[in-house]
């Protein structure tokens, strides 16, 4: 089955409820994202680009439409479906790491091949291979405190990437480090997606962290404002607003 788009959206709308309140985080969102497309949702504070992105992940179901995640509804799945489908297609890069902190480098990307069966000695194989990859060989044994933030969002990025998953989201991955840091982590996040071919979906309210991207999403108001289209000459290079 040749399936073109990673992931496609209809009619997408999430409304939470608190108590009387109605708050429409996402009012009618339709997108597809070709296999292999490197996007970025861009928008302000409250404007719904995580809601956006959780229900890409099935971490949260819409209340309306449908999201299609290579050719499967994934709104129609159960909690524990879900959870099986994310550990086989997703990875995950979040902007405050999110590593086990008793777990050294080493361990912490192994862990998602856990999910998948893989051998312990395989696991610890693909884990220093990916390590080496975004130059941390050296960190293996050290836990999370004993790395600065750049480090261990490196090794954020290792264990999104280690399983291979087709589609990789990142939650503000670069929303607490320095300039510097920020491209090298970008690049690295850049280079591994294309490397493989993987769908890379960034959530950022930093215009110059989507230049990057293929296509951008202007998230604004729980709708796509607009899309614009990054071609490759001018990619990563423009500074303009
Ligand atoms: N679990 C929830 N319960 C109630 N309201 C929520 C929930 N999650 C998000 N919202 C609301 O939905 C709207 C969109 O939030 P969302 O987190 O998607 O925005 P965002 O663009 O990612 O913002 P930020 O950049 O600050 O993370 C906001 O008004 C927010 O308060």
């Amino acid at each position: 089955m040749d399936i073109t788009y990673a992931i496609e959206i209809k009619n997408a709308r999430k409304v939470f409820r608190i108590g009387e309140e109605k708050i429409i985080a996402l009012d009618d969102i339709s997108m597809n994202i070709k296999t292999g497309e490197i996007c970025c949702l861009l928008g302000t504070s409250g404007s719904g680009k995580s809601t956006l992105l959780n229900l890409m992940a099935g971490l949260e179901k819409p209340t309306k439409g449908s999201i299609i995640i290579h050719g499967k509804h994934i709104e129609k799945m159960s909690e524990k479906q879900l959870t099986n489908f994310r550990q086989k297609n997703i990875g995950f890069i979040f902007q405050s790491y999110n590593l086990m902190p008793t777990l050294n480098a080493l361990e912490n990307v192994s862990l998602p091949l856990t999910f998948r069966g893989v051998s312990k000695k395989a696991r610890e194989k693909a884990a220093f291979t990916m390590l080496k990859a975004v130059g941390l060989e050296k960190y293996i044994k050290h836990k999370p405190t004993q790395m600065s933030g750049g480090q261990q969002q490196r090794v954020g990025i290792a264990r999104a990437f280690v399983s291979k998953a087709p589609i990789v989201f990142a939650d503000e991955p670069t929303g607490n480090l320095d300039s510097k840091t920020t491209q090298e982590v970008l690049q690295l996040m850049l280079s591994l997606a294309k490397k493989n071919r993987q769908t890379l979906i960034i959530v950022t309210h930093d215009k110059s962290i989507a230049t990057f991207a293929d296509r951008i999403f202007y998230i604004l108001d729980g709708n796509i404002e607009k899309v614009e289209v990054n071609h490759e000459e001018s990619r990563g290079t423009s500074d303009e607003a």
